[in-house]
């Protein structure tokens, strides 16, 4: 009797592609046929504010998926539901023998993945899942006494090390599309249909396709890659990939990126060498921050390092306020946050100096920071999101360590000497020379004579670095004082 044919879910997450997708090239090699799902999964979108830039971006992403499934003879099946109760549903509703998917490291979607595969197992069907957002899982680079690393740059060496081909090869799924079933998968939600509203034509909206993606990767090893190691400090210039939002949904895989890494790295030697591995180092971050937490999983909670669960935030609302509404008076400060606040984007270098300035001189519990980039960051990753915040904060693995604390305006002078990034996002400082706006205060009649007065068209500072410095080395040493008593 022939055996009947092998029909598998293929379920899409933060893998939004068909290119290089190591679940999707093993469902369709293993399998006759495979219809590829997606959840807009309630459990996370019911927490959301309405105007979001993420969801908008994700379901930009989504119908650009549907249109190529649709273009290859299949469809995307979507769902708007909660994915612990959808995914079992689907499986009876299109009679399923298997759901293959790719991992998801975060503790939320570990939990998720957890219930539906007791879901599954009481229908008998087993849940696949397969590493394809990574290079290298949680438990594959561990330390020599076989515990997960916490430290980067040993972590770092031994992912070098580890690094052979097969981890960074392509997975052809692409040349198995013809597996895909035919099938309708209904009409596309509308951003309304999910509870969101859309956002203003003035909000910038990075293109979410893979060919977007594509445009920004090959701009970026044409022109910026070999300069890397000096540009990416620079937030002025455009000195960076600008992937994030595209790493953070799948939109290229990460084999692809390291590939692009490498083959400059070989092309190349001295300080274009330099910056294609500094390059490199960022995304073996990436994967860095996912292991950790991934074995540490409370780090979401609170700090990392135990001695700093009792640290004395001042946690005053209004210095909070000023720093989300980037109205601090420190100008890098300042035009960061509405870097944000306009953009969904900030620089890397400016999420250290805001996060610093947040927790090192306005005294804010740094999880009101992480809250606030959570929600207002359009790459938004738990991991490195936790990471970068824990990291300024002194608090988490390999952190800046507590008496190092970053000075607001020396970063402006180092990092912006002209004022050009903190002039195109605060234009009350359009026709001032740079030199003035890393600690205005000290200018005020300089700034009179092009018509600027301190707490009237700027705000004056909100704090004393210097002072709010002691402050904080004090509430450090406090706290680390009372974990050893
Ligand atoms: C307080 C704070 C919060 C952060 N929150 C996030 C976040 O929510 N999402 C996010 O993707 N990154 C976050 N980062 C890391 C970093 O700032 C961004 O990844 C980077 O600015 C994105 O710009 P890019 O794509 O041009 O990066 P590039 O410099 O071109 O780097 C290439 C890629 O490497 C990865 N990467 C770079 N730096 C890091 C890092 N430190 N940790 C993990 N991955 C990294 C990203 O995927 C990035 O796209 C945070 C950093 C800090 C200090």
């Amino acid at each position: 009797m022939a055996s009947s044919p092998l029909l598998a879910l293929f379920w899409f997450r933060r893998d939004l592609r068909l290119a290089d997708n190591v679940g999707l090239f093993r469902a369709l090699t293993e399998n006759d046929a495979v219809i590829p799902v997606f959840i807009f999964d309630k459990d996370i979108l019911d927490e959301l504010p309405r105007q979001d830039r993420r969801v908008a971006f994700l379901h930009g992403a989504i119908a650009d998926l549907k249109a190529r499934l649709q273009a290859a003879g299949s469809d995307l099946v979507v769902r708007h539901a909660r994915g612990r109760e959808a995914i079992p549903a689907l499986v009876k509703e299109f009679g399923a023998s298997a759901v293959f998917t790719n991992e998801d490291y975060e503790p939320d979607a570990h939990q998720r993945d957890a219930a539906v595969i007791d879901a599954l197992d009481a229908l008998g069907i087993p849940l696949r899942l397969f590493k394809d957002t990574v290079i290298f899982s949680s438990s594959e680079i561990l330390t020599k006494q076989g515990r997960p690393y916490t430290v980067f740059t040993p972590y770092k060496n031994a992912w070098r090390k580890a690094l052979k081909p097969e981890h960074y090869a392509e997975a052809p799924s692409m040349d198995h599309l013809k597996s895909l079933k035919k099938v309708d998968g209904g009409k596309m939600p509308t951003l309304e249909a999910l509870g969101f509203e859309p956002l203003s034509s003035k909000d910038p909206h990075p293109e979410p396709t893979p060919d977007g993606a594509s445009k920004r990767l090959d701009r970026f090893v044409a022109k910026v890659i070999d300069g890397y190691k000096q540009s990416r400090d620079l937030p002025a210039v455009p000195g960076t990939s600008y992937l994030s939002v595209y790493n953070r949904f799948g939109l290229l895989s990460v084999r692809h990126l390291v590939r692009a890494s490498l083959k400059a790295i070989e092309g190349s030697q001295g300080a274009a060498r330099e910056g294609a591995e500094t390059w490199l180092s960022e995304l073996v971050w990436r994967d860095f921050y996912f292991q950790f937490l991934y074995h540490h999983p409370t780090a979401v909670d609170g700090p990392y390092r135990e001695e700093y669960t009792a640290l004395e935030w001042e946690n005053d609302d209004g210095l909070f306020q000023a720093w989300c509404d980037g109205q601090t008076g420190y100008p890098l400060v300042d035009a960061a946050m509405a870097q944000i606040n306009s953009t969904g984007y900030m620089h890397n270098r400016l999420r250290m100096v805001t996060a610093s300035f947040l927790t090192k001189d306005l005294l804010v519990d740094y999880r009101k920071g992480e809250a606030y980039f959570a929600v207002a960051l359009i790459d938004y990753d738990q991991a490195a999101n936790n990471g970068g915040w824990q990291w300024a904060a002194s608090t988490g693995c390999d952190p800046q360590p507590y008496f190092r604390i970053f000075s607001p305006s020396r970063q402006s002078e180092r990092y912006d000497p002209d004022g050009e990034f903190i002039k195109r996002f605060l234009p009350v400082f359009k026709d001032v020379p740079g030199k003035y706006l890393h600690a205005p205060w000290e200018h005020t009649a300089k700034l009179a004579e092009y018509g600027i007065e301190l707490g009237k068209h700027y705000p004056k500072p909100v704090v004393d670095h210097d002072e709010r410095r002691l402050k904080a080395l004090d509430i450090f040493k406090a706290a680390r004082a009372a974990a050893q008593r």
